[in-house]
């Protein structure tokens, strides 16, 4: 009995998120429904066979969550900071993400390095680096802009000694289509603070990264 209760409760706890997830949600469904078959119908496609069927309902819930960083402040995430006296480098490298270019709209995706120095024991929680990326690259982007926003966040909440932002990645547009070039890599780095003057803090970050 206490089981099916617990089945219960849980099943309508899950269902009240995705109703409240659906009211906050910022993306127009219906908007991107219509759209996608208009898509479909312009490209020579028959929108109402049956594989095309739900796919207007498919893309609409696909933009909702690969479009959530719009709605997103990365300056949130470091709200929160460690008072710890640690003022050496510290560096989460290797941070995957996916993107979509704002030109074509295809993924570009990747990696993202981090590095910063931190000052007067602001120190932040590691996660809170990858959420920032995360958020910033969860919208129509550029690489350039992807890696500068993170960079000034973090100058701005953490006031640190610097900040090295290096994020590495493919572009859909130049594998798939144009000039098809596929294994091509982009490298966009981001460089504020003591970074700037320093070679050797430099040439640290670029050598943890590579090892
Ligand atoms: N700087 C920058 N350019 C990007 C990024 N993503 C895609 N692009 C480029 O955006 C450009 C758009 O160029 P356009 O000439 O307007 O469009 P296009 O005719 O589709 O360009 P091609 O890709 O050369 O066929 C292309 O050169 C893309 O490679 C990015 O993150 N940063
Ligand atoms: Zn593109």
């Amino acid at each position: 009995m206490l089981r099916w209760d617990y089945i219960f409760t849980r099943e309508h706890y899950i269902r009240f998120r995705a109703n409240r997830r659906k009211k906050m949600s910022a993306v127009n469904h219906a908007q991107i429904e219509e759209a996608v078959r208009m898509i479909l119908e312009a490209v020579g496609e028959d929108p109402s066979r049956e594989g095309l069927m739900d796919t207007p309902k498919r893309v609409a819930r696909m933009y909702e969550e690969i479009f959530t960083g719009i709605n997103q402040d990365p300056a949130e995430y470091f709200e929160t900071i460690f008072g710890e006296e640690h003022e050496e480098l510290v560096l989460v490298k290797d941070i995957p993400f996916y993107s979509v270019c704002e030109h074509h709209l295809v993924p570009f995706f990747g990696h993202a390095h981090v590095a910063y120095i931190p000052r007067n024991g602001r120190v932040t929680g590691l996660s809170k680096l990858a959420r920032a990326v995360e958020a910033v690259a969860k919208r129509p982007q550029l690489q350039e802009r992807i890696t500068s926003t993170v960079a000034d966040t973090i100058m701005n909440k953490l006031e640190p000694h610097g900040v090295m932002v290096v994020v590495e990645a493919e572009h859909m547009c130049m594998t798939m289509r144009g000039i098809k070039k596929p294994g091509s890599k982009t490298v966009t780095s981001a460089v504020r603070g003591i970074f700037r003057e320093d070679d050797r803090s430099r040439a640290e970050v670029l050598s943890l990264i590579k090892n």
